[in-house]
Parts: C-alpha cells; structure tokens; sequence
C-alpha cells in the first residue's frame, strides 16, 4: 500500500470523482457514512451524552457538518460549533443547507469559549489535508481550549493544525485527538513516533477513491501489510499478499533454504545468540552454524540442538572468522560486546564476504564507532538499527522526518537495506523507498525482541528463494505478526523474546502464499 502526500491527496479526490463520474458533495457522503458507521460501532445508543461537533471552513468542516446531520438522524444528541470564517468551501455551505434545523449551531468566540460538559464527545472537523500553515489566533486559541478539556475527541481525516507530510513547528497547536479516523490510505505524519499523542489510535476507511490513480502516483513511501481479502467478489476469497513466503517443493532440500552462519554472544549476552539462533531456526533456514565465544558452547549446544557451534578459543568473546565458504548468509552482532578483537572479525567479515549479511547491535555500534568500515560493506547488506543505533551511524536527527530523509540517503549511499525498528519499523532500500511496517505491538518493547529479528532475517536471507528486499520486508512483517500471536495468550507486559521465538513458525504459515 502506498502512502501519498498531501498535494497528491487532493489529485486523488479529483482523480476519484472524474474516474467515477460522482461530485465532490457525493464523495463527501461518502465519507460522512464511513465516519458515522465508525459511530455506531465504538458507541451503542445512550451511551454518549452529546457529541459536539466543532466544523472549520474548509471541506473537513463540510466532513463534519455532513456528519452531523447523519448522526442527528439515527438520534444521537448533536451540536454544532463553527470555527469563525469569511469564506466557506462550496461543498461546506452545500452541507451547512442540508443540516436539519433541529440540530444547534453556534459560531465560536475565541474570547468566551464555554467548558465543555462531561462525557461529551468531541469531533474535531476543523482542519484536515488542507491545512496550509500553522495555525494561529481563533483556530488556536480553539484548538488550545479542546486540548486543555481533556474531553475524548475524533479526529476527522487528521488532527486539525497536524500537517500531513512534514513537520510543523514544534510550539504550534494541535488537536490532541483520542482517534483518528483518515480516508482512503494512512497519511505520513501517522506513522512518526512525535505525532503519537496527537493522532492516538487511528483508522482508515475505505470510501472508493481511485485505485488507478493510487497504482499510478509516484512516492517513496509504502505500507507492508498482512495479506488483504480482495475487494472484488472472489469465491472462496482470494487473498492479496504485500510480501509472502513461496511454499515449499514436495522435493525440497536443505540447500535450497540455505546454510546460515551467525556470530553472536559474549560473557553474560549468550542469551541474544540463543534467541537469534532459536529464531533463524524457525524462520525454516536450512542449517545453522553458530560462532560463540568458547564459554558460551554449552549453552548453545543445550538449548539449541538444531544448531551447530563453533566455540572460539577465547572464552569471553568471538575473537576469530570461521572459514565463510560453507555459507549463504551471515549474521554478526546479537550480544557480540565491542572488543577489538570483535571488531577484527568484523572488518574481516565486511572486506571477505561474498554473501548476504545481517548486521546488527554491536556490529552496528562498532560501524558507528569505526565508520570508515562503511565503505566496505558489501551492497544489499541489512542493517538493524533502533534509532540510538542508526543516531550513531549517522547523525542525531532534528526530529522523525528529519531521520526518514537521513534513512533513504544512508540506504542509497551504501547501497543497503536498513531496517529502521520501531512501532512502525521503517525498511530502507537502495533506491531509496521506504516501506512502513505495520504489524508487531508494545508487548515487543523488552529485551532480545530485536536479537529474534536478526535470527529471522538471517534465515530469510539464507533462502535461495527471495529476492534481499522482499526476504526483509517479510522478516519484519513476520516477526511482528509473531508477537501479535503471541500477544493474544502472554499480554503485552507478559510478551518475551522467547514467546517471539515460539510463534515465527505460525505467523510464517499465515504468510505463505
Ligand atoms: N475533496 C474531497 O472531495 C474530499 C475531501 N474530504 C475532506 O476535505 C478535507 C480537505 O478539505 P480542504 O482542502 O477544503 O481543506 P481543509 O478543510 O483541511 O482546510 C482548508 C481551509 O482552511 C483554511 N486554512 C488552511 N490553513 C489554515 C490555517 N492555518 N489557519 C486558518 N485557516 C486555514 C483554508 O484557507 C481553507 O479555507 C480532507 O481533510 C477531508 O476531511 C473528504 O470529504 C473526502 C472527499
Ligand atoms: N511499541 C512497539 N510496537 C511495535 N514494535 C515494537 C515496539 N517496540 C519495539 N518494537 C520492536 O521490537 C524490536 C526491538 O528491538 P531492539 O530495539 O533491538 O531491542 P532489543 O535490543 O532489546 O532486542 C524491534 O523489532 C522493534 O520494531
Ligand atoms: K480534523
């Protein structure tokens, strides 16, 4: 799925009515009927008090005002308040007409703005794609009121004063929205951690817009999915896949899903190298070496019997590169600590590989600490970052789009994949297109969840069948479908690594085409 800006919105919305022969009024029926439908589903009848529908002069406001009446019409108790305006969209005096007399309207007074009564539920329908500057005097001293009632508020398509595609200054208001309720596809500024408490939780509605226009608009950004039901009627239901994992051949044989070799483990983070082999293992790698330090051979040897080990002469740390002739991919860095004998291994692995390698942890604290090592990584190497690892690769980022644009230049410049984590980790290509995730949970917010990723992109990596971009996007995918499985029986405080581990093998099954 792609994400468009918000110029490419609005070409989408005239694209929509030409394609389909409907009028701007009609779409925004469309959308009022998705955002009442979205009522009717998070509140029963009685529930609410009143809602309070606040309207700004653009077509979000004719968003709200069309609402309105609809919500009046299967009896919830409504009031209207409008944002003080000269000039009105066409579509919003078309739907300030069809409003029934019954329902209250009142224009805003910024000077003498009334507490807003308990239990009431707010519609924020001031401002949505359209917004062109921050905002300032009535719409944010109205926004500043909302803000300080604490009342729960729907955001209609954004939160009113949230730009869609680029930051707004830091000390400008926005509406603090419980949810959001967006059109058609997501929008960028959704996605960014320093929008969270802003958009809260979020969903998107299907009202028709332009599939062709969509598979057509040129963006860099891009959403990877569970696979979809199709729209069109299919018997049985076909399912669209973003990424998937091919089945395997009756005949299949080991070689085919490859030989993988990781190097992790140091004194007292033998757990990492556990975790990342467990999981390698059950992303279906064909076989396992795993180089740890000579301390740690019990360990693996015990709790991973799948696995082979190779124990380094040195008790403590990985000192030594084992032969890499036997392998298809590598993985370095869960737990590996940041010795300077590490980093040897390191520097000899970057300048003697002739396979696909994952990089992670302190293999990548290492890179940022020795960055001429950059240079030498081979292309379509992958790259693990969290943000403080990625802030040492590069540079500390002025804020969440700041850091995406820094992402695509590192990807292209070193001609890797980098794999930004977080709740919608960002995966980075050579050509500098950016796929958002859109699976996993805060359950996965604990120690080793990202040493599981490593494991898993290994074995995906290790696999003859995929292509290094597809292998990492169904990586991340897979791993946070992992712990939405699991999540289901641990809880999210519940939710370790290990219960990761456990539900690869499931969330691959739901992934293979
Ligand atoms: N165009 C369409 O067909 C559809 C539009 N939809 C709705 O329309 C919205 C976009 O509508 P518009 O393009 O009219 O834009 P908005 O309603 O988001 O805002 C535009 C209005 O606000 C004013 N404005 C912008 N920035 C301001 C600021 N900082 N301070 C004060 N005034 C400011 C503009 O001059 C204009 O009057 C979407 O977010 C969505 O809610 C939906 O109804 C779906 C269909
Ligand atoms: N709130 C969250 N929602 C979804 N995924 C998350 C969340 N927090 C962390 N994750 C995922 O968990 C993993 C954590 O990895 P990392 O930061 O390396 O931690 P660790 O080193 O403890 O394993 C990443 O894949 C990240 O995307
Ligand atoms: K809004």
């Amino acid at each position: 799925m792609k994400i468009l800006s918000a110029a490419q919105t609005r070409d989408l919305d005239q694209a929509t009515m030409q394609e389909q022969g409907i009028t701007s009024v009609e779409l925004m029926e469309r959308a009022a009927q998705a955002l009442s439908a979205w009522f009717y589903e998070q509140y029963g009848y009685g529930e609410i008090p009143e809602i309070l529908l606040l309207c700004g002069p653009g077509n979000n406001g004719g968003d709200g005002l069309a609402l309105a009446r609809l919500l009046q019409e299967a009896n919830f108790r409504v009031r209207v308040a409008l944002l003080p305006a000269d000039k009105h969209s066409t579509d919003w005096q078309h739907n300030r007409q069809r409003l029934p007399r019954a329902v209250p309207v009142a224009v805003l007074d910024p000077a003498n703005l009334l507490p807003i009564t308990k239990g009431t539920v707010v519609v924020d329908a001031l401002f949505g794609t359209g917004l062109s500057r921050p905002l300032t005097g009535a719409a944010a001293a109205v926004v500043q009121w909302l803000n300080e009632a604490h009342a729960p508020v729907l955001a209609i398509d954004l939160p009113s004063g949230l730009f869609a595609d680029q930051p707004q200054p830091a000390d400008s208001p926005v509406v603090r929205a419980t949810h959001t309720v967006t059109f058609g596809l997501p929008k960028l500024a959704m996605l960014l951690p320093q929008n969270a408490a802003f958009v809260g939780e979020w969903t998107v509605e299907d009202i028709g817009l332009s599939t062709a226009f969509i598979e057509q608009a040129d963006t860099p950004w891009h959403l990877t999915r569970l696979p979809q039901e199709t729209t069109i009627i299919t018997n049985p239901p076909r399912l669209l896949y973003d990424v998937s994992l091919p089945r395997r051949d009756k005949f299949a044989y080991k070689n085919t899903f490859g030989h993988a070799l990781l190097l992790a483990g140091s004194q007292g983070k033998m757990g990492a190298a556990v975790l990342a082999a467990g999981a390698c293992l059950r992303g279906g790698v064909g076989l396992l070496t795993v180089a740890v330090p000579g301390g740690g051979y019990d360990i693996l040897q015990t709790t991973r019997p799948e696995a082979m080990c190779l124990p380094d002469k040195h008790a403590d740390y990985i000192t030594e590169l084992p032969d890499l002739a036997p392998y298809q991919a590598v993985g370095i860095g869960p737990g590996l600590g940041q010795d300077a004998a590490s980093l040897a291994v390191l520097r000899q692995l970057l300048r003697t590989a002739k396979v696909p390698l994952v990089l992670d942890a302190d293999a990548l604290n290492l890179l940022g600490s020795h960055r001429t090592l950059l240079k030498l990584l081979p292309p379509d190497t992958v790259l693990t970052p969290h943000v403080g690892e990625f802030a040492r690769l590069t540079e500390k980022a002025r804020d969440d789009y700041h850091r995406l644009e820094l992402l695509r230049t590192f990807a292209r410049e070193h001609r890797c994949i980098v794999v930004l984590k977080g709740a919608y980790t960002a995966v980075a290509d050579r050509d500098g297109q950016l796929y958002f995730n859109t699976t996993g949970n805060p359950g996965m917010a604990s120690g080793g969840s990202g040493d599981v990723l490593t494991g898993l992109l290994l074995a995906l990596r290790a696999d003859q069948r995929l292509a290094p971009l597809p292998a990492v996007r169904l990586a991340v995918l897979a791993h946070g479908h992992a712990a939405d499985l699991a999540v289901q029986t641990t809880g999210e405080a519940g939710l370790v690594a290990g219960d990761l581990v456990a539900h690869i093998g499931p969330a691959l099954r739901d992934l293979t085409a």
